[in-house]
């Protein structure tokens, strides 16, 4: 079929890349941390290059010859005075990674991890084929020890055709208060999804894959909603307004990353919504891979004026306001709800 060969490639690396996370989050110190310099200053460790590196590895290995990876992370705060040690901690991470896994026989120098990770530099855009890599989306959550994921996708002429969410910390079964998970749960999942084929769920180990569904809920009452753990991230005071005109009666789920993405696809929660404050772009790879695990699973995203995400523009996505999330049913109610409350909060304040 007319992406098995990436699909595969794109599970192998990002299940590689998380066991190579979940290590280094166990083990995680202090200094493994250090904030990026500017505005944003969303924090990066050894794991997040790590990661970066050994899937651009092992995606260059599958596809020897034209590649293009649109990635988060680069090497420039590591090759500035200091980054040594940090880049030696990071070859080391990806070298046992390579060996554990055993398929290229290889070894790998910091200068070969330094161009893996600067390998990330495309534009991406609407032509031609482009990996979209964010090696740990939610790395807030990730040194926290709490939910991150790594999240690869592949753009094909400006479309998202496949994605593979990995989500080391998210127990194998529901984690929605209405079916809290049992304590002895397996924990860690990868989530898959290919253009038309569905979306499927797996341990980490691959042992098993299910087919996963977004959730049936019809009733606004008895759906919940998922939205960033970050206050900086999404506006809490505006999601509730709109889950209050949605007759939502459940508290938020508030939790890092796209496993959110991954949790509602397999009906963990019926909503997501998420509404960055003023100004802030978001970036392709924040979303690429979730959205077509929703997708694929039944659901729908689209930005707060009902249009699908364009992920043809480049590293950005342009979008109305926010991103919001849910099934075929309920989405005509969420988009009302949505499109009052920015009505409302629009109105000068009295
Ligand atoms: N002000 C902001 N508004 C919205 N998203 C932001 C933000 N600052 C950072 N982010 C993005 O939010 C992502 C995490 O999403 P969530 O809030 O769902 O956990 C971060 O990904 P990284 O952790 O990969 O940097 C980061 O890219
Ligand atoms: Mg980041
Ligand atoms: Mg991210
Ligand atoms: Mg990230």
């Amino acid at each position: 079929m007319a992406y098995d060969k990436e699909l595969a490639a794109a599970i192998k690396a990002a299940s590689l890349a998380a066991r190579l996370c979940r290590k280094v989050q166990k083990a995680l110190l202090q200094s493994d941390v250090r904030s990026k310099h500017g505005r944003n200053k969303s924090p990066v460790t050894v794991a997040d290059y790590g990661s970066q590196a050994l899937v651009s590895f092992v995606l260059q290995q599958e596809f020897p010859g034209e590649f293009s990876l649109v990635a988060e992370e680069d090497s420039n705060d590591l090759r500035k005075d200091g980054g040594g040690e940090i880049v030696e901690r990071i070859t080391k991470l990806v070298n046992e990674s390579l060996t554990s896994d055993g398929s290229y026989g290889v070894s790998l120098s910091s200068e070969d991890i330094l161009k893996a990770i600067d390998s990330g530099k495309s534009e991406g855009g609407s032509q031609g084929r482009h990996w979209v890599l964010d090696p740990i989306d939610g790395t807030k959550g990730f040194v926290k020890g709490d939910q991150y994921a790594v999240a690869l996708a592949l753009l094909d002429r400006g479309n998202v055709v496949l994605g593979v969410l990995a989500c080391p910390n998210l127990p194998l079964t529901s984690i929605s208060f209405a079916h809290p998970h049992s304590p002895n749960n397996e924990v860690g999942c990868l989530f898959f999804a290919e253009v038309g084929r569905g979306t499927y769920m797996q341990p980490l180990d691959g042992s098993s894959t299910v087919k996963v569904q977004v959730s049936a809920v019809e009733n606004p009452e008895e759906a919940s909603f998922f939205e960033s753990y970050e206050a900086a991230h999404s506006m809490h005071d505006l999601s509730s307004l709109i889950a209050q005109k949605l007759g939502v009666k459940a508290a938020p789920i508030r939790m890092d990353s796209q496993v959110k993405y991954g949790a509602l696809s397999r009906g963990d929660g019926a909503i997501y919504l998420r509404f960055p404050r003023n100004g802030y772009r978001e970036k392709i790879w924040d979303h690429a891979a979730g959205s077509i695990v929703v997708t694929e699973a039944g659901g729908v995203v689209t930005d707060a004026a009902g249009k699908q995400l364009d992920f043809s523009k480049g590293k950005y996505l342009d979008l109305d306001t926010g991103i919001i999330v849910s099934n075929q049913k309920l989405m005509p109610l969420l988009f009302d709800a949505v499109r009052a409350s920015l009505a409302q909060k629009s109105k000068p304040q009295p």
